[in-house]
């Protein structure tokens, strides 16, 4: 039990600051003394509340073009080194593949149709009385209002008129084609990441484009508007878009500061990339006077074209390691990264003189062409993508031929293996043979802050990395003191860490909880308490967990209260303090949220409450992505079935489906990765889409209309209608006319345009395209649900590792080496480095905690749970679910955390309870009920 060091015992056993490191301390004078900071009380920051911003005043700036508007302002000096080989002109004389390719015009339809179904008659299907198409304006182009959008209109937005409700299906009520006609925009939703759970990219939005009678501010417009007149724009809208403009905007107020030295710097050093010149350029570029260690070697290996895999703590600079090739190196830099928010912030964080770009699926049109056409222009450098970028043909286009990439960086590599703790399914495409063949790229450089020896294997292996080029340093940084007790009272226990030294003279802290509703009570309780403290987690709004990450940067709060999806990317030097209410899933998260204090070099201090209670429930969890034989074989089934012919547009609804199987969407999505980038490829993935379509006729008469077009003609066929209405399968439309997804919906854009439809798009799914069936169904169910187990052994292995660390160290720890108190800094940085350098997340059996093999009453309990929800069709697994409090697609806690039995066994072995209830299904399989 952890008893908290009273005030007048800081130098006492039970002191938290005892044993420090050799890095210097906070409070007192450092021995290379830094800039003296002020570090105002946090007794004085804890009721300040955050001046109100002066209001920008309002300077009419024109903006000269859409591509002006996004590029760092000309003229560069650095011109040399964003195009040192005339990479610009070579771009530009490219063909302009992809300008073109979101916008179908109803000729470039036509043409597409035709040249895939040679027997279509393009004169008799558009040459009819087809509307004379009305040009679309270019200046201020509007964006398919979102409901956001729709619910709260920017403050200098004039007042929306009601619209007139029209029968959907109205042919007279048409709206008129002038006020109706807009920019054609480039369908969203190819997929981009999900990380950490954040909801960041709108998935399970649904789409509408429905025709609107006022036109609305999208945020992209509201960006150029404030760019063009400092107008503060309000919020509502697409708030990545908001976070991706201000970045860009940022950069562009730091401006391009060109310097002759750089310049010269970068030209010395591509000719001989020495030490000395590469340190020069480090001073000139950075102003630091030397590389850390490992960047330096990372560097060279990288300018010299040799794949490298670099392994450094958090925060010591790995991006670094790219951003000097990149200035160096003659073509772009393409940086994939698995979040928005970290792209947005690495963005923000380049050199004035190393132009960057990101290219996301939450930008609009707009933005992405904008994007597009200062890469093909040479004005991009340093490009950020996430990895569900390469499922895009179209983006992969991109560079064919027309844009030489130097060196692919993969921020976060340990995403790619199944064996790290975020594996992420997208992650996997990243291979060196794809990379190779569809980019052209020779040099890979992946970083990570966290990896045992078997993920940076098998990073290493699908990126062709060689042994010779693994750079790795410790994984902790020395300046941390880390410190544990156990807690039965956690509230209790951290209210008393907080009041007593060190952390109660800390100005920013960072508390870690496991779950959202957690991190909202402890900050409350913080707040009732005069601590000045927020919560953060992925529920959150993106513009209220942009603002908290904002205060807590300002240090205008003390405590950051946040989930695991706090902190990627956070580069705040000054965090002295990271507090562990709830036990980290594995060592890897341990060590990246630690990772957070201290960046600045000073001793910081991090400390863990243990209670076997969160571990508990954490280990319940990790049973969450768990998935039968039997559940993946009927899948299997469902992605091969016979209506999925090979080489035609599938799709998977994916709530439905997720519901049907009971499998979790991100499983699936694992189970279509492997099935397409496994031993033997089945399917090629194409980006989500959502495939449901509802279609409105405004102007002419459905019949009409589909005489003169032939999707439309399609569209009749092959839809069932509702309530008067068409509704269709987009895919359908797809195949029958032998196009992609995207060129039906652009069409269906087109005509929107032209004021004769509105649609209604709903139901995300998986698209894919099926290349061979696979010969043995069976065989390649029990291959897939072998792996899947396995990577749910290694997820509670990884658990099991962190609780027997931190268990050692509260009950074992021989307090040898410096360790006293709650203070175990040496035995656990002993205990990391050796977890990192196993080959298999092993932990120390003494300390394992075993969760129990029996219980008295399972077996009945089990019965009497069955025998009361006799109505639903349950497997072992979901029953052991319930019995564990999980909460699953096919049984959501919404519904089931009603039950009396919910949660009730969480520490009983859940194989235990799923073999509890195997016995007890059987028996009334057997009974015929
Ligand atoms: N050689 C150096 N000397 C001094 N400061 C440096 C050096 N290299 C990088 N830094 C600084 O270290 C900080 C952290 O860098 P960076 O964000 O690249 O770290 P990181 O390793 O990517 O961290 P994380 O894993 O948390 O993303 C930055 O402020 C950066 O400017």
């Amino acid at each position: 039990m952890y008893s908290p060091p009273h005030a007048g015992d800081s130098d006492s056993e039970g002191s938290l600051l005892s044993g420090v490191s050799d890095s210097p301390p906070r409070g007192g004078s450092p021995p290379t003394p830094p800039p003296p900071k002020h570090r105002p009380s946090p007794k004085h920051t804890a009721t300040a509340k955050p001046k109100p911003k002066p209001k920008p005043k309002a300077k009419p700036k024109p903006v000269a073009s859409a591509c002006a508007a996004a590029a760092p302002p000309p003229p560069l000096p650095s011109a040399a080194l964003s195009d040192p080989h005339g990479l610009a002109s070579r771009i530009a004389a490219a063909p302009a593949l992809v300008a073109t390719t979101s916008t179908v015009s109803s000729s470039s339809f036509r043409r597409l149709v035709q040249s895939r179904n040679p027997s279509f008659d393009p004169v008799a299907a558009f040459s009819a009385s087809a509307p004379a198409p009305t040009p679309a304006p270019t200046a201020t182009p509007t964006e398919i209002p979102t409901a956001a959008a729709a619910q709260c209109p920017a403050p200098d937005a004039p007042p929306r008129a009601r619209p007139k409700r029209v029968h959907p299906n109205s042919v007279s009520e048409a709206p008129s084609a002038a006020a109706e006609v807009e920019q054609p925009k480039r369908p969203r939703g190819s997929g981009e990441g999900n990380f950490v759970r954040l909801n960041i990219n709108g998935y399970g939005r649904k789409r509408t484009f429905r025709n609107t009678q006022a036109r609305r501010p999208t945020k992209y417009r509201s960006w150029r508007r404030r760019r063009a007149g400092g107008v503060k724009a309000q919020g509502c809208g697409d708030e990545e878009g908001d976070f991706v403009a201000e970045a860009l905007m940022e950069r562009e107020k730091k401006g391009a500061v060109g310097d002759v030295g750089v310049l010269k710097a970068v030209e010395a050093a591509r000719e001989d990339p020495s030490e000395q010149n590469l340190e020069s350029l480090l001073s000139l570029a950075y102003g630091y006077d030397s590389f850390r260690q490992g960047q330096l070697e990372a560097i060279q290996k990288v300018v010299a074209g040799e794949s490298t895999m670099l392994v450094l703590p958090t925060g010591v600079g790995k991006s670094l390691c790219y951003q000097i090739p990149a200035m160096i190196l003659s073509g772009l830099t393409l940086v994939v990264s698995p979040l928005l928010s970290l792209m947005v912030d690495q963005l923000r964080k380049l050199p004035a003189f190393l132009p960057g770009g990101l290219l996301a699926s939450s930008q609009t049109s707009d933005e992405f062409h904008e994007t597009l056409q200062r890469l093909r222009a040479g004005d991009i450098k340093v490009l950020f993508v996430s990895p569900e970028r390469f499922l895009n043909e179209e983006f992969l286009l991109i560079f064919k031929d027309a844009l030489p990439i130097s060196l692919v960086a993969i921020d976060e590599a340990h995403c790619i293996s199944e064996w790290s703790h975020n594996f992420r399914p997208s992650y996997l495409r990243l291979r060196a043979s794809l990379l190779r063949r569809k980019l052209n790229v020779q040099c890979i450089l992946a970083t990570t802050a966290t990896a045992t020896t078997q993920t940076l294997e098998e990073i290493m292996h699908a990126l062709e990395i060689p042994s010779d080029n693994l750079i790795k340093t410790s994984q902790i940084r020395d300046n941390l003191q880390l410190s544990i007790s156990t807690s039965d009272n956690r509230l209790k226990d951290f209210m008393l860490l907080l009041k007593s030294s060190p952390f109660v003279d800390m100005r920013s802290i960072i508390v870690y909880c496991k779950f959202q509703g957690e991190t909202d009570y402890v900050s409350k309780y913080l707040c009732d308490n005069n601590i000045s403290a927020k919560s953060y987690h992925s529920g959150l709004p993106m513009k209220n967990r942009s603002r908290v990450q904002e205060l807590f940067c300002s240090n205008k709060i003390r405590v950051a209260v946040a989930t695991v999806a706090f902190g990627m990317g956070l580069d705040k030097s000054d965090v002295e303090g990271v507090i562990h209410y709830s036990l980290p899933e594995s060592l890897e998260e341990y060590v990246q949220e630690t990772g957070r204090a201290g960046r600045d070099g000073r001793l910081s201090h991090c400390h863990l409450l243990l209670d076997s209670t969160t571990f508990y429930k954490i280990r319940s969890l990790s049973h969450s992505d768990g998935v039968d034989e039997y559940a993946i074989s009927k899948f299997l089934y469902q992605v091969f079935s016979c209506d999925n012919p090979m080489g035609s547009i599938c799709s998977l609804v994916k709530e439905l489906t997720s519901r049907k199987f009971d499998i979790k969407e991100e499983v699936l999505l694992t189970i279509l990765t492997q099935l397409e980038i496994g031993g033997q490829q089945y399917l090629r993935l194409l980006p989500q889409f959502s495939v449901t379509c509802t279609l409105y006729f405004h102007k002419t008469s459905p019949q009409l209309l589909a005489d003169k077009d032939v999707l439309v003609r399609s569209v009749l066929n092959k839809s069932e209608t509702k309530d008067g209405n068409f509704v269709f399968e987009v895919t359908k439309i797809a195949n029958d006319l032998n196009i992609t997804v995207n060129d039906v919906i652009d069409h269906l854009q087109q005509l929107k345009f032209s004021g004769e439809i509105s649609c209604e798009l709903k139901d995300p799914a998986y698209c894919y395209v099926i290349l061979k069936k696979p010969d043995d169904l069976n065989t390649l169910s029990a291959t897939i649900t072998k792996w899947l187990s396995e990577v749910e052994r290694s997820k509670i292995m990884k658990l099991d590792a962190m609780f027997a660390l931190a268990n050692f160290a509260v009950k074992g720890c021989q307090r040898t080496d410096g360790c006293s108190g709650s203070q175990h800094t040496q035995c656990i940085q002993k205990k990391i480095t050796e977890y990192f350098s196993k080959n298999e997340a092993t932990s120390d059996n003494d300390y394992h905690a075993q969760p129990h093999k029996s219980s008295p009453f399972l077996q009945a309990d089990i019965k009497v749970f069955l025998q009361s929800n006799s109505f639903a069709k349950f497997t072992p697994r979901a029953v052991a679910r319930i019995m564990h409090g999980i909460s699953s697609p096919g049984f959501p806690s919404a519904t089931w955390s009603k039950n009396h039995f919910w949660g009730r066994y969480v520490e009983v072995d859940f194989l235990v309870v799923m073999e509890a209830a195997k016995a007890e299904l059987v028996k009334l399989v057997g009974k015929g009920e």
